[in-house]
Parts: C-alpha cells; sequence; structure tokens
C-alpha cells in the first residue's frame, strides 16, 4: 500500500493580514513544519512521500520544503483548494500510490492516528474518499482520497463546481469523525488562533 500525502499552502492568508502561513512562525517552526511533523508522525506508518502544494516559483521554497512541489492546474488556479487537490491526486496517480491524503498547512495540531483511521473508514466502507470531522464538522480538505477521482474531479472543476461539499456529495464518501475539545483541526486563520494554538502547546509542555 503507497500512500502519498499533500499540503495545501495555496491560499492567501487574509485573515492574518496577507501572510504566507506555510512560513509564519508560530513556536519557533514554520506552520508548515509543524504540519510536516504531525505527517511523520502518523502511527503505524507516516505517508510514502509528502509534496507542497503552492504558488511558484519552486525556489521559493527552497530551504523550508525538500519534496516534490505542485502548483495548481493553470486551467483551475483560483478555484480554491479543490484545484490544489487535483494536483495532488494526479501527481499521486502518476507515482502509482493508491490513496492521496490531503491536509491543510495552517493545522499543526493534526492527531498521530489521522492516517490510520481514514484509512480504516475508507476500507471498512469501500469509500473513494474518507473524510475527518470534529465537533459535528466535516473538514473537506483533511481527507484521504483515491487519485482515480482526478478525472471526474476536474470535470466538476471544469463545470464550474469547485465546492468541496458538492463533490463529495455526489462520491462515495465516508466520514469519520475525532473528538473535541481539544480540536485536533484547529486551523490558524486569525491572530488568535494563533495565539490559541501557543497557549495549548504552552499548557501541554508545562
Ligand atoms: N491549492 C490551493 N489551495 C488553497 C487555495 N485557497 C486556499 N487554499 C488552501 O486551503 C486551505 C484552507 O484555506 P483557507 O483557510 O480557506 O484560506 P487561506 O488562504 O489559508 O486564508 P484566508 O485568505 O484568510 O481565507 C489552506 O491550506 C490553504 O493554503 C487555492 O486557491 N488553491
Amino acid at each position: 500500500m503507497r500512500i502519498a500525502a499533500l499540503i495545501l499552502a495555496g491560499g492567501r492568508g487574509r485573515r492574518l493580514g496577507g501572510v504566507d502561513k506555510a512560513r509564519l512562525k508560530v513556536a519557533g517552526q514554520p506552520l508548515l513544519g509543524h504540519v510536516r511533523a504531525r505527517l511523520a508522525a502518523q502511527r503505524p506508518a507516516p505517508p510514502d512521500v509528502v509534496a507542497l502544494n503552492a504558488a511558484g516559483p519552486a525556489t521559493r521554497w527552497a530551504g523550508l520544503h525538500d519534496g516534490p512541489w505542485l502548483p495548481d492546474p493553470p486551467a483551475h488556479a483560483g478555484q480554491g483548494p479543490l484545484a490544489g487537490i487535483l494536483a495532488g491526486l494526479t501527481w499521486a496517480g502518476a507515482t502509482g500510490a493508491d490513496w492521496l491524503l490531503g491536509v491543510p498547512c495552517d493545522t499543526p495540531a493534526l492527531p498521530d492516528d489521522l492516517l490510520a483511521r481514514l484509512r480504516e473508514g475508507a476500507e471498512t466502507g469501500g469509500a473513494e474518499i474518507a473524510v475527518a470531522a470534529s465537533a459535528g464538522r466535516r473538514h473537506p480538505v483533511i481527507a484521504l482520497w483515491r487519485p482515480a477521482l482526478a478525472a471526474p474531479l476536474a470535470e466538476a472543476l471544469a463545470r464550474g463546481e469547485a465546492k468541496a461539499g458538492t463533490f463529495l456529495a455526489a462520491r462515495h464518501a465516508v466520514r469519520v469523525d475525532w473528538p473535541a475539545p481539544p480540536d485536533p483541526f484547529l486551523n490558524l486563520n486569525t491572530p488568535e488562533d494563533v495565539a490559541h494554538f501557543k497557549a495549548a502547546l504552552d499548557q501541554s509542555q508545562q
């Protein structure tokens, strides 16, 4: 079983003042470093290969990310996170991966059992997508996807359907819930979110 992972970093970080979230230093480490560490901590096994999805040029990521770098497909640039997922699915299919784990660059508290439980949920239910959920909410940008979904996703985006919820409703998707609080899928969108995460980290280290 080969698992590829994609870290979505294609947004604009407007609620944080237009920062590059992947590079944003939180508790001494760029957010991308936090997320990479959470992927490396997956048990029983971390993903085989991790790619970063963001705007170019690739040299922009020198020193921050040494794995594959995937821009959004030009025909779908600006269509939001699903454009990044499409880039990831196409790449994962070409590398022979069985699954693509997609996560955003702004969720630094991902649980160690994310990949294992999403796999279990997808394989038990014979699903094409397993979506993480917490506090009664699905997080479509935190999900395990079959690479064969690249074709139907490209068709949906070509029709202008860029909403993850609409795409998931048309496919065989299962939902896997995690307990909260604390929410393992806390995403850092605002300065308050960043302060909240730092406080939670400090508390866990005391
Ligand atoms: N590939 C790609 N990823 C995106 C795009 N827009 C957002 N993302 C990613 O999707 C995830 C969720 O993004 P949001 O929090 O909704 O948007 P954001 O740009 O990070 O922040 P805001 O500008 O404040 O909304 C993050 O990992 C983003 O990097 C996009 O157009 N393309």
